[in-house]
């Protein structure tokens, strides 16, 4: 068996608890908690999850673009904790964010031309005349904007939304990064092009081996694109595995709604929110597995303790308490999965 690779990012542990404001009281918003993830060279890991799970939350964190309030990130097996302006540039030359609203990221009163070559100042070093244009050109290229001539010019308001993330993904490509951060990077695209998109990232993934996070609240959309996927409920990962299997033979109860509840491709907000119940208040979350109150098979254990990522297969994991093989379980595994074959025939 040859061995994995190791990861070129890795979050190990990691938690982010804002502190309400103007509250007298000590209450914070548990967004994120005990999250481990590995994002590896040339590999897509989704990361699933309806409105307010914490997915954003991850991604900011990964970037660096807030301290973490628990657990560390790796680069490349080494703490990568960023401390002061150097460090942090050097750690942006590596790893880099692309965000859903190509509009609200690209400053409206600069061209393409402005836009890139700023980006490419910033990790590349001083460029000008032909070597500059050159790298433009290449740039533009390699997100299929060509001839580069018809687009180098232009402002966002003079770009469709699809040509507008095109050039996003060029300026992060500009810092020539290992790892890209896409935080729903087509939910606010038209559906039509969506796909493009995701073809462009994925020739990006294998052309130039990135290793890609890829969020998205639309769990087909994973299973297209993503080589891994981790589906988080409520500021925790409750399941993660390759993404055929987590999309096609969902273990935990919350995926397997997320699953069933995911019968219209147009329709990302329905999905996200199809899981029936209302999503728990981060100030002050369930006790024992958050996602306990919406569960048809919850039991004591779950209301009482958080239940660990359990094995179910391989290279898969879930974090149910009916998977366990406690003395005390309750015999949840069984349960689930027929309910899962229940909604298969469905
Ligand atoms: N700066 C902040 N201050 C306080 N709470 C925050 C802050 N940022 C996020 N949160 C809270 O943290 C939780 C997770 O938010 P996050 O944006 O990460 O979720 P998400 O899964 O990305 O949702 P969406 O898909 O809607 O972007 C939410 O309850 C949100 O209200």
């Amino acid at each position: 068996m040859t061995r994995p690779e190791s990861p070129v990012l890795q979050a190990v542990d990691l938690q982010k608890h804002f502190k309400l404001r103007g509250s007298r009281s000590r209450g914070v918003v548990h967004a994120v908690d005990d999250v481990d993830l590995e994002l590896h060279r040339g590999r897509v890991l989704a990361l699933v999850g309806e409105s307010g799970s914490g997915k954003s939350t991850i991604a900011r964190l990964l970037a660096q673009l807030m301290p973490a309030t628990g657990g560390r990130i790796l680069l490349h097996g080494e703490d990568a904790t960023a401390r002061g302006r150097t460090a942090f540039r050097r750690y942006v030359g590596r790893v880099q964010m692309i965000f859903q609203d190509p509009f609200g990221s690209l400053n409206p009163v600069h061209t393409v031309r402005y836009t890139l070559t700023r980006s490419i100042r910033i990790h590349r070093g001083r460029r000008r005349g032909a070597v500059l244009e050159e790298a433009l050109d290449e740039l533009l290229d390699r997100v299929q904007l060509t001839p580069s001539a018809r687009y180098i010019d232009k402002f966002p308001h003079e770009l469709s939304g699809g040509q507008r993330q095109r050039v996003a993904i060029a300026r992060a490509l500009a810092a020539d990064p290992e790892v890209l951060l896409a935080d729903e990077p087509i939910s606010m695209l038209d559906v039509s092009i969506r796909l493009g998109i995701l073809n462009l990232l994925q020739d990006l993934r294998d052309r130039l081996q990135l290793a890609i996070l890829y969020i998205t609240h639309d769990i087909a959309s994973a299973r297209y694109f993503a080589d891994r996927t981790m589906v988080m409920y409520a500021g925790r990962i409750v399941e993660s595995g390759d993404s055929e299997s987590v999309t096609q033979d969902p273990k935990h109860p919350y995926t397997q709604l997320l699953v069933r509840s995911a019968p219209d491709p147009d329709d990302l907000e329905a999905r996200a929110h199809g899981a029936r119940g209302e999503a728990p208040s981060l100030v002050n979350p369930p006790s024992g597995c958050r996602f306990n109150p919406r569960c048809p098979f919850a039991t004591e254990l779950c209301r009482i303790e958080v239940p660990p990522l359990i094995p179910v297969g391989e290279g898969r994991e879930a974090a149910c308490w009916g998977y366990s093989d406690r003395p005390d379980r309750p015999e949840l595994g069984s349960a689930v999965e027929a309910f899962a074959r229940k909604g298969e025939r469905e």
